[in-house]
């Protein structure tokens, strides 16, 4: 897979030649450039913003920058269109089913909106070129897009073959089967006032993945009982029947 980022602060996307991320960049899983859209710029100011038409507060991101940064990273290929990312607060709500879907792409192109976002024609031009996807973290504003797409990127990324050391990790954990994940625990067992679960002492395997099943139920019922509404009820085991 191939991403690239375009931003007006391509410092904020450091963190991304850290860790888990920047390993696989360094092992060549992932191929991932960031921009600075006042490379695309042409007037000695490197303006990239102006004053919204219809009046209001702040400032707009010009179209054309944006356009000549989305052309030059936009790789060409005979198979599908590029998707185009543009973190929002008015976009799709991102999550772990979107990570899985995104995660077979063969180029993602992030856009970052800062002041009061991009000329809404941006959008518009770009669906020729790409499949136009803006997208939410959740309803709360941040100042810009980079935050976001650090988090998507790392949702994204760790799903890519190699990238993780045991892909068995990504099975059980979080959202994976529309549950949340069951408490996790480590030595020592005794620890202030507080032990293990005795069955996760037991040795008992069957009992354990029980134990483990319920909890996951009883999280998602106290925490995310939304998710337990979607939660596709056929394929409800005896065994999760009886952890509800
Ligand atoms: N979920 C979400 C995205 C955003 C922004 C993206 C770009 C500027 S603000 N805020 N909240």
């Amino acid at each position: 897979m191939r991403i690239d980022v375009v931003s007006i602060f391509p410092e904020y996307l450091a963190p991304l030649e850290l860790s888990l991320i920047g390993k696989a960049r360094q092992d060549g899983l992932l191929e991932l450039n960031v921009h600075d859209l006042r490379t695309f710029t042409t007037d000695k100011h490197r303006t990239v913003d102006d004053t919204p038409y219809g009046g209001g507060a702040g400032m707009v991101m010009k179209p054309e920058p944006w356009a000549q940064a989305l052309e030059s990273v936009a790789k060409p290929s005979e198979g599908a269109k590029p998707v185009l990312i543009v973190p929002s607060p008015a976009g799709e709500r991102f999550n772990q089913a979107l990570a899985y879907e995104l995660a077979e792409e063969e180029q993602l192109v992030f856009a970052c909106g800062r002041y009061e976002g991009i000329d809404e024609r941006v959008i518009e031009w770009a669906q020729e070129h790409f499949t136009v996807r803006p997208m939410s973290l959740g309803d709360y504003v941040l100042n810009g897009g980079e935050v976001a797409v650090l988090a998507m990127v790392e949702a994204i990324g760790r799903l890519l073959p190699g990238v993780v050391g045991n892909p068995e990790s990504l099975v059980e954990e979080s959202h994976s089967d529309g549950l949340l994940e069951y408490p996790v625990y480590t030595k020592p067992s005794a620890w202030r006032d507080y032990d293990v679960p005795a069955v996760l002492l037991s040795g008992n395997h069957g009992k354990i993945a029980q134990w483990r099943r319920h909890e996951q139920f009883r999280r998602t019922s106290e925490r995310r009982p939304d998710l337990l509404a979607e939660f596709d009820a056929g394929s409800l085991s005896r065994a999760d029947r009886n952890a509800l």
